[in-house]
C-alpha cells in the first residue's frame, strides 16, 4: 500500500507520522515544492521508526511526481493555511491553483489513486477536483467532518466531565465556522442521548464551540491546527487502505442525497477499498435539514468564486 502526501507542512507531516505509527502502509511519499523540506521531514520521521516501532518506509521528494507513481491513495494538503481573523474562504485565490495542478500531477503518475483533499476551503477544493478531473466520484473525498466530529466529541466530553471514549457524535455540513452542523440530537454517551446529561443551553454552547474549533486554535497558534487534522486524515487513509467499511462524515459529491445536487459537502459515508463505498442518508428533522440547506448555500456561494 503506497500513500502519497502532497504538502510536507504542518498537516502533511503530521498525517504522514500518524499513518506510519499506525503501521498499515508499506510506503509513504511526502512531496513539497520547498527544496529539501519533504526529504528532511521524511528522514526525521524515519529516525522515529525504531523508537515508535513501525516499518512503513517514508521518503521525501522536492516536486518530483515520478516518485509518487503507483500511489493507492494520495492526500492533498498543499496550500496556505489561514491566519487569525481570516476565514477559510479567503484562501481560495491561492489554494485553488495549487490544488488543481497538484491533483493533475498526481493523476498523471497514479491514474488509479483515491484522492483525499484537505486544503482549504476544503469543500470547494474537493468540488474543484471533481470538476477538473475525470475521476469517478467515489475516488474524491474531502476531509473535514472527521476532524469536526472529533472536536465535537472533545467538547461534549469536556461539558459532561466524561471520558471521550464514552462519547459518540457527528458533524455534517460544510467545513466552515458558520456551515458546520453538529448533530447534537443524535449524539450519545454510551447510547444515552447527551440531552440526558446537559441542558439545551450547554448543548448550544458545545455546538457553537465546535463550529469555531479551527478558528479557536488558529487564534492560539497563529496558524491553523495540525495534530487533529493529521490524525483525522490518517483515519480516512486507514479505512480505505484496510477496507474497513468505517463511517465518517466526509465531503462527497451529492446527486440528490439530502436534497442537494452538484455540491461536495460533509455527509456520512462508508469508506472502504473503493474510497466512498456509499453515502449514508440519515433522517434529519426540519431544523437540521434547514441548517444543512443553509450550509450548502454557503458552500455553493464559495464554489461560485471558482474559475473552472
Ligand atoms: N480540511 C481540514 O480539516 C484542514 C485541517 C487543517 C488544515 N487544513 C488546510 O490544509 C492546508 C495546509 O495547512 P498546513 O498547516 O499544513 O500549512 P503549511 O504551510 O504548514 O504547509 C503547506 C505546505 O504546502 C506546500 N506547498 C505549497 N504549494 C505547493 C505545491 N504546489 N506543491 C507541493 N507543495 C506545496 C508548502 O511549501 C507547505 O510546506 C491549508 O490550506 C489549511 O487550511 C485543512
Ligand atoms: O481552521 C482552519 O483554517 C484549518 C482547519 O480547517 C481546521 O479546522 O483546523
Amino acid at each position: 500500500m503506497k500513500v502519497t502526501v502532497v504538502g510536507a507542512g504542518a498537516v502533511g507531516a503530521s498525517c504522514a507520522e500518524y499513518i506510519a505509527i499506525k503501521d498499515f502502509a508499506s510506503e509513504v511519499v511526502l512531496l513539497d515544492i520547498k527544496e529539501g523540506v519533504a526529504e528532511g521531514k521524511a528522514m526525521d520521521l524515519m529516525q522515529t521508526a525504531s523508537l515508535n516501532g513501525f516499518d512503513t518506509r517514508i521518503t521525501g521528494t522536492t516536486n518530483d511526481y515520478s516518485k509518487t507513481a503507483g500511489s493507492d491513495i494520495a492526500v492533498i494538503t498543499s496550500g496556505i493555511p489561514r491566519k487569525p481573523g481570516m476565514t477559510r474562504d479567503e484562501l481560495i485565490g491561492i489554494n485553488a491553483g495549487i490544488v488543481k495542478s497538484v491533483a493533475s500531477s498526481l493523476l498523471e503518475h497514479s491514474p488509479d489513486t483515491i484522492l483525499i483533499v484537505v486544503s482549504n476551503p476544503m469543500d470547494t477544493m474537493t468540488y474543484l477536483v471533481h470538476k477538473t478531473t475525470d475521476l469517478p466520484k467515489n475516488r474524491i473525498i474531502g476531509m473535514g467532518g472527521a476532524l469536526d466530529s472529533a472536536r465535537f466529541k472533545y467538547r461534549l466530553a469536556e461539558a459532561m466531565e466524561a471520558p471521550i471514549s464514552d462519547i459518540d457524535g457527528m458533524v455534517i455540513g460544510g467545513h466552515s465556522d458558520k456551515g458546520m452542523v453538529p448533530l447534537t440530537r443524535h449524539a450519545t454517551r454510551n447510547s444515552v442521548k447527551v440531552s440526558e446529561f446537559l441542558t439545551p443551553e450547554r448543548l448550544e454552547q458545545v455546538a457553537a464551540d465546535t463550529k469555531v474549533g479551527g478558528a479557536t486554535l488558529t487564534k492560539l497558534l497563529g496558524t491553523s491546527a495540525w495534530y487533529a487534522p493529521g490524525a483525522a486524515v490518517s483515519g480516512l487513509v486507514q479505512a480505505i487502505a484496510c477496507d474497513q467499511n468505517k463511517m465518517f462524515p466526509c465531503s462527497a459529491l451529492l446527486e440528490g442525497e439530502y436534497g442537494l445536487n452538484d455540491i461536495s459537502i460533509g455527509v456520512p459515508v462508508i469508506l472502504g477499498k473503493n474510497g466512498i463505498e456509499r453515502i449514508v442518508e440519515i433522517e434529519l428533522d426540519e431544523a437540521e435539514m434547514a441548517k444543512m440547506k443553509e450550509s450548502a448555500e454557503g458552500v455553493s456561494a464559495t464554489n461560485g468564486l471558482l474559475q473552472v
